[in-house]
């Protein structure tokens, strides 16, 4: 018997065709020798945001950094396990440290603007730096696209030329995400990004998250624990004890996380009780 299989329409493109998770792999972490990461292992997942909390200097930044191979640039700096874009090892042998800058972008807790180059041409400087070369009209487009997906677009249209450093420090904020979303990143790191900004600042840096996740997977280190609860899907929760390397002391969802921790640590930390 044949079975006539009906000429069907080719699928709409899913939404999140683009995302991608990123996943740690038994990940160390020393400077010279001293050891701050032990065996640290994470799944982001894609089309999430996940935080990154705990007390200072357990490794959280020091765990960010290494998702888009910052820390090896530190002098003495190194680090063992593996990580994931989207299944393949960004430290596999042969992949290029400009890959992983290109597709995992990075926000810190300063706005580090260009301050004396243009709006416009800090959202495309990442542009000369990956070699894209694009007419006029297709790079006034990106930036339109870009400043809106990082909430500015509204404030800032009308002054295109004028100097990134003369914007308020919320506004640099919300450049330096536009900037870093130019090149089209599939992850966004963010480490602190709202610790130098006033309250209402914050929120529009948390709104665009809530925004750019249905497109970039972000993973972001904070303090705040109101923010981790307002802005994250999961949390992974980071403690170092006393002279002992940072590691992953419970990661979940975040509304477990901060309602029914299942370690008594975690409760601690999430209901300020330390850190
Ligand atoms: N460049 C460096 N050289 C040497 N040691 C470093 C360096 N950067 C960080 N460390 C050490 O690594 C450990 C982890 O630091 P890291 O900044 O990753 O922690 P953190 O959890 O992000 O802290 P915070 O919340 O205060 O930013 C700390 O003991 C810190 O002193």
């Amino acid at each position: 018997m044949t079975t006539t299989i009906p000429d069907l329409p080719a699928p709409a493109p899913h939404p999140s065709d683009g995302l991608a998770g990123l996943e740690a792999r038994e990940i160390s972490a020393w400077f010279g020798e001293h050891k701050v990461l032990d065996r640290v292992s994470l799944n982001m997942r894609a089309g999430e945001v996940t935080a990154l909390i705990g007390p200072s200097g357990c490794g959280k930044s020091t765990f960010l950094r290494i998702l888009n191979r910052m820390h090896e640039l530190v002098p003495g700096a190194s680090l063992a396990g593996e990580v994931l874009l989207a299944g393949q090892d960004i430290y596999a042998p042969g992949r290029r440290l400009t890959d992983a800058r290109h597709q995992i972008g990075m926000v810190f807790q300063k706005p580090n603007p260009f301050p004396a180059m243009s709006i416009y041409d800090n959202v495309t400087s990442g542009l000369k730096l990956t070699g894209t070369r694009m007419r006029r009209a297709d790079r006034d487009d990106l930036v339109e696209e870009c400043l809106t997906k990082a909430g500015l677009w509204n404030e800032v249209n009308d002054r295109l030329r004028q100097p990134g450093g003369a914007l308020s420090g919320g506004q640099q904020q919300r450049l330096c995400i536009a900037r870093s979303l130019a090149v089209r990143p599939r992850v966004l790191l963010m480490d602190e990004p709202c610790s130098a900004l006033d309250p209402t600042s914050t929120r529009r840096i948390e709104e665009t998250i809530a925004e750019l996740v249905r497109e970039v997977t972000i993973v972001i280190v904070t303090h705040n624990m109101q923010q981790a609860a307002r802005v994250s899907d999961r949390c992974a929760f980071f403690l170092a004890a006393h002279r002992t390397p940072g590691v992953i002391v419970e990661h979940g969802p975040t509304k477990a996380m901060f309602e029914s921790p299942r370690d008594s640590r975690t409760a601690d930390y999430v209901h300020g009780r330390f850190g």
